[in-house]
């Protein structure tokens, strides 16, 4: 039986006359690491908070754990550990007093805090920083010691929302590395992102969000074969404007999107596809072979790139 840990159904959350989660239907087993995947706005921090039962809903139905997060907030939080988009760490004190702080939050016994502290600041890498104050760590130290804080409770579903927005790509990767090791430990994780490399990476499972409603949900892989071709020829014409350019090529491929700066050739066989491009007497400027990304996939159903 699925060990359902969320599920939303119709969930709304309007600011105003705003709808910002237009009535989205979702449902997170244990084990299982989602992601909501959409660009700046989509409503992914607003369906979040929701989620880490620190903002009501306005409408539709959440459960999580099978309770509801208004009436049985604590209850949910204590069960949850929540990395919002922005690091919130108590900068003056030590790295090690900021797991202190949290465990004693929870109401854990001090030799639990402490043997925890241990194994989350090894987990962390951040041992030999324990008695540095957070203020002078780096991005990625911080939102590692910012993820570490929220496990201080042994959490069975761990929130991260955008969680390496800002980071530079060594510090990216050491963090999906500790959040692949969460996941193996049977974390289950929810995470939103707008990197279409950082779904790939780390979700089994995810929905497409654009203006608060889900467009498309699946596996990153069944996402691209359902809404992509298997390969994708990027060409760069001798043209100074790339969208009134697609006649160019049309007919070659099985479709073609504009952008401002290239064009890009929906195909099964990229190189095939580049011949027939050079056999029509085009001298592209540039071009380039890749697989097809989510990326492609929110192109293709919104008509928009991820990140402007
Ligand atoms: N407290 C609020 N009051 C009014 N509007 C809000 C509030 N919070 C969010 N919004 C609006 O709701 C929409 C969705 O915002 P939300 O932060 O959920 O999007 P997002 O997908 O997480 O994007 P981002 O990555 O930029 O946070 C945006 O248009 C935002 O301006």
């Amino acid at each position: 039986m699925n060990d359902v840990l969320l599920s939303a159904s119709g969930l709304t959350k309007t600011f105003g006359d705003f709808t910002a989660v237009d009535g989205i239907d979702v449902q997170v087993t244990r084990g299982e690491s989602f992601g909501f995947l959409g660009p700046n706005g989509a409503g992914k921090s607003s369906t979040m908070k929701m989620v880490a039962a620190t903002s009501p809903p306005t409408g539709g139905d959440l459960r999580i754990f099978g309770l509801d997060p208004v009436t049985d907030g604590a209850a949910v939080r204590a069960r949850l550990g929540n990395c919002p988009q922005q690091d919130n760490l108590d900068e003056e004190i030590t790295v090690e007093e900021n797991l202190h702080v949290y465990g004693r939050y929870f109401g854990l016994p001090r030799k639990v805090i402490r043997e925890r502290t241990d194994e989350l600041l090894d987990f962390a890498q951040l041992t030999e920083r324990r008695k540095d104050k957070v203020e002078p760590l780096s991005g990625g130290m911080k939102r590692r010691l910012t993820i570490a804080r929220s496990l201080i409770n042994n959490p069975e579903i761990l929130l991260l929302d955008e969680p390496t927005t800002g980071l530079d790509p060594q510090a990216r990767h050491v963090l999906w590395d500790r959040l692949f090791r969460l996941k193996r430990q049977g974390v289950t994780l929810i995470i939103t992102t707008h990197y279409m490399d950082e779904a790939e990476q780390l979700c089994d499972r995810l929905v497409v969000m654009d203006h608060g409603r889900i467009v498309a949900e699946g596996s990153p892989r069944s996402l691209i074969q359902t809404h992509s071709t298997r390969e994708v020829l990027e060409l760069r014409l001798p043209v100074d404007d790339h969208l009134h350019a697609a006649d160019l090529v049309e007919g070659i491929g099985e479709r073609v999107e504009a952008l401002p700066d290239r064009l890009l050739v929906y195909t099964d066989h990229g190189d095939g596809t580049l011949e027939a491009v050079h056999a029509r007497g085009l001298q592209p400027v540039s071009s380039i072979v890749r697989r097809s990304s989510l990326e492609d996939v929110f192109l293709h159903l919104t008509g928009r790139t991820l990140v402007d």
